[in-house]
């Protein structure tokens, strides 16, 4: 079975299309504001199709853009403008950063409200402890888990193994298939042997940015496959992390690159936006209802 990230995302777009128009008839614009520093060729990809996508289900989406000399005290500065803008319900800082900017202190100086990405201390904190309070999650696994709910894949009781150890995708990746009630493993760049684990996996994460890095052989036969990787090949090639072409004979499900993850994190990024806007407005929501 091949997991249709693209279609799935299509077709998500028409429920929140529909949810937009109801909060513009209550007289809230849902406002998502993306900050992106440089000319990193992929993040101009992935910030031109956030845009298409928030204008495609009617939320407003604002683009600023900043030179790769651009310092850390002007970013933050812009960051705050955001912060004490009532109009702004999202706010995301396209990673990766320029080296003369520190990541972590961008992700600290939005305001928690705004945190559409789910990477301050705050959110990771409260996936990693499974609190019943709102927070936001980094997109890229919550999309994963859409899917994997979408296409029955039930997390509980399966072995999950996480291959890449990021911020952004595999530390919350396995937070979030721990509160489904999976047993994970998470791997190292350091771990030996990485195959001897990746085989006893029911779902297999991959999220490395290395190149055709899981084979068939490092699967077990009918698992449930999930390439996060986004690579170019010797031809300029958008290629996974694993060997798609061998790999889906062996999965029971399996995403493509592109057309997997991709899509999906889009759709979680205005997930998210959606829910902050309505926890921005729950008063006015709430005399509505
Ligand atoms: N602030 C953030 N920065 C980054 C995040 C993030 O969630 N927040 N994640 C990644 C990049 N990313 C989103 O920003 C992202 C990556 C890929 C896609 C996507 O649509 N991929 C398509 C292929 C696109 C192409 O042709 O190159 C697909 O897989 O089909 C969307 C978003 C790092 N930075
Ligand atoms: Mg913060």
């Amino acid at each position: 079975m091949i997991i249709d990230g693209k279609g799935l995302s299509n077709q998500l777009d028409s429920g929140m299309k529909a949810e937009v128009k109801a909060l513009r008839a209550a007289g809230i614009e849902p406002k998502l504001v993306v900050i992106i520093v440089g000319h990193d060729p992929a993040s101009q990809i992935y910030v031109r199709n956030k845009h298409r996508k928030a204008i495609k289900l009617g939320i407003t989406s604002i683009i600023e853009r900043r030179p790769e000399d651009f310092s850390q005290a002007d970013l933050l500065a812009l960051i705050e403008q955001y912060n004490q803008d009532e109009s702004v319900h999202g706010i995301l800082v396209q990673l990766p950063l320029p080296k003369q900017i520190d990541e972590s202190a961008v992700i600290r100086a939005i305001d928690l409200k705004k945190d559409v990405d789910g990477f301050s201390p705050e959110n990771v904190g409260k996936l990693f402890s499974n609190s019943d309070e709102h927070y936001s999650v980094s997109c890229t696994p919550k999309g994963i888990m859409t899917m994997l709910t979408h296409y029955d894949i039930d997390p509980a009781d399966k072995h999950a193994v996480i291959v890449g150890d990021s911020n952004i995708v595999g530390r919350p990746m396995g937070a979030l298939l721990l509160n489904a009630g999976a047993t994970v493993t998470y791997t190292h760049i350091l771990t030996q042997d990485l195959s001897s684990y990746t085989r006893t996996a029911d779902i297999l994460i991959v999220a490395t940015g290395v190149a055709h890095l899981i084979k068939a052989t490092d699967i077990k036969p009918g698992a449930t496959v999930i390439d996060v990787g986004m690579n170019r090949d010797e031809n300029g090639k958008l290629v996974g992390d694993v060997d798609y072409d061998h790999a889906k004979t062996v999965a029971g499900a399996i995403t493509p690159v592109p057309g997997g993850v991709g899509p999906m994190t889009i759709t979680s990024l205005m997930q998210q936006t959606l829910e902050l806007t309505k926890l921005a407005n729950r008063k006015i929501l709430e005399t509505v209802r």
